[in-house]
Order: C-alpha cells, then structure tokens, then sequence
C-alpha cells in the first residue's frame, strides 16, 4: 500500500460548484460562463465555465498550447471571446480595465526604455490623470514593496532580469488593482530567482488580498503559491480539473519538503499527463 493517503479534493468540472453562475456580483470574483475561442475556424476554447473566487490565487497550468494564455487574455480584454461571457464581480473585462481595477504582467517585463524605471511605474497613473507629485510618491511606495527601493532614477538597461521584472510588478500594482492576471511572469528567470520571487509575490497576495490568476507551466511553482490549480486540456482547449489546494496559507520553502505538498504534486502531474493524452506531451 502507498504510504501516502490518496488525493482526494480534485473537482469535476462537469458536475461540480466550478461551473459559473450568473448571479456573482462580488468585486474581483471572475465569472467565465461558457467562454469559447476559435481563431479562424480552429476551436481553441471550448465553452469554459469556471468562478474564481475573489481574494483566490488561481494557478492555470496545462500542455502547451492548450489556451492558457488565450483565456488569460480574454480576462484582461485584450482578446474578444467568440461565444459565451466573462464577467468581474458586476462590471465587464472592458469597464474593469478602463476603471484600472485589473492589471496584467508578462512573461517580459516591456520597461519603456527611455523612461526612468520610476516613470515607467508611473505610466498607468498618468492614464489615469494623477498629478506629477502624487504619481512619484505612490511609484516610490510601489517599488519600495517589490524591493527597488532607491531605484527610482535608474534606467532599465541597467537593471537585471529580475529587477525588470519587480518593476513591471510594481507597474502592475500601483494602481492598486483588486485583480492581477499574470503570464508566466518569472518564466525567463533563473531558479533560484524565481523561487525567491514566487514567495515575495505570495506574501504580496497574502498580504494585500488580490485576485491573481497565475500561468505557470511549473507543477512546483503552482503548488506552492496557489488556493487553487486549474488544469487544462487541449484540441480543443478546456478545463479538466479544478484543485483546491488544502496547505497552510503561510508558505515557503519548508513547505515543498511536506507530504501534502509531494501528494499534490503527485496528483496535478497525473492529471497533466491525462490533459496531454496519450503521446504525453509536456506542459
Ligand atoms: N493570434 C493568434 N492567431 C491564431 N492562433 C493563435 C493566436 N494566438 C494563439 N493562437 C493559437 O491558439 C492556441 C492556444 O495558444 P495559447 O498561447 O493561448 O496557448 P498556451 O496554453 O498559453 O501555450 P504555451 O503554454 O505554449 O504558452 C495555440 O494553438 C496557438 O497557436
């Protein structure tokens, strides 16, 4: 017999509370209620329903090219849905992106290179119409929280790869936004790096009570950050399985030497290769 229990909490998604409902008005829950993608006449979502909560840390992980991105992208309505509907607390993608309540980071940090690394914190600020002294104080109040504090005058090119990171991080949340939706934000960094990084963004979640929907081809880095894991599937694209992660709120290190930890782990890796089907790609 296995000395580990079994995993028990996967839901199934097709006859579970994961479905959407149409009723949910609280802010910074995200509501996607049969959200389907086709680019040209490729399916490349098939009618996602899934709530995720407010105040979640939601990891999406699934084989390349299964549509993470594209859904993530559709949250942040920098992509139309072709079917179906999302939907944050009361408001649309659109309404929430243009109220500044939503932020978005990428893989790469995008810096503007001409402006100082102050200025580029500063530019949703300016969107919205904040004066010059304020946008300087809450960018310097931004970057000391991600750890750039005294970066303020620096240029990008002079900044490493995780430094460029943190400071499309504090770009991210200055506005302080009830949701941010990130893509494989720490996927170019080093190990090490991005360890450190993963457990400065979830002290930052724990702390500050956001909304984040996190894509991650890492089974590890999944665990150890998320409330909840969604696999996806692919051709088409579609959620499998929704995992709560039942470990402590307070995470870190110690926690990847738990046994919760390695039966969690255990269990997204055997549903990822149920995701990747027979020929087993990889994420
Ligand atoms: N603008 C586009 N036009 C046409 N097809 C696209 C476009 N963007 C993405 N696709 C296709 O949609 C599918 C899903 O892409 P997406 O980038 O969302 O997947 P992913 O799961 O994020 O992949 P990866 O893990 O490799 O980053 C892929 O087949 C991709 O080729």
């Amino acid at each position: 017999m296995s000395p580990f229990p079994t995993f028990e909490p996967t839901v199934d998604v097709s006859a579970s509370g994961a479905r959407a409902t149409t009723d949910i008005a609280v802010p910074n829950a995200i509501s996607l209620d049969a959200v389907t993608k086709y680019y040209g006449d490729t399916l490349i979502l098939d009618s996602i329903d899934h709530v995720v909560e407010a105040g979640s840390f939601v990891s999406l992980i699934g084989p390349s090219g299964c549509g993470k991105s594209t859904l993530l992208r559709m949250i942040a309505d920098l992509e139309p849905v072709s079917g179906g509907s999302v939907r944050i607390g009361a408001r649309t993608p659109d309404e929430c992106r243009r109220d500044h309540a939503m932020s978005m980071v990428f893989q790469s940090p995008n810096l503007v290179p001409w402006r100082s690394v102050r200025r580029n914190v500063e530019l949703p600020l300016e969107a919205m119409g904040v004066s010059a002294s304020r946008r300087a104080a809450l960018a310097d109040a931004e970057l000391a929280k991600v750890g750039l504090d005294g970066y303020g005058d620096a240029h990008p090119r002079t900044l490493s790869g995780g430094m460029a990171q943190r400071a499309a991080i504090a770009r991210a949340l200055v506005t302080d936004p009830g949701i941010v939706l990130m893509d494989e934000p720490f996927g170019a960094l080093d190990e090490i790096l991005r360890e450190r990084l993963n457990y400065e963004l979830h002290d930052l979640w724990a702390t500050t009570g956001k909304t984040i929907v996190f894509v991650t081809h890492s089974i590890a880095e999944a665990v150890a950050l998320s409330t909840d894991i969604v696999v996806m599937g692919r051709n088409p694209g579609r959620i499998v399985s929704h995992l709560p992660v039942d470990l402590p709120r307070e995470r870190g290190p110690h926690l990847a030497e738990s046994e919760r930890f390695f039966q969690i782990t255990t269990e997204v890796r055997r549903l990822l290769a149920l995701a990747a089907g027979p020929s087993g790609a990889s994420t």
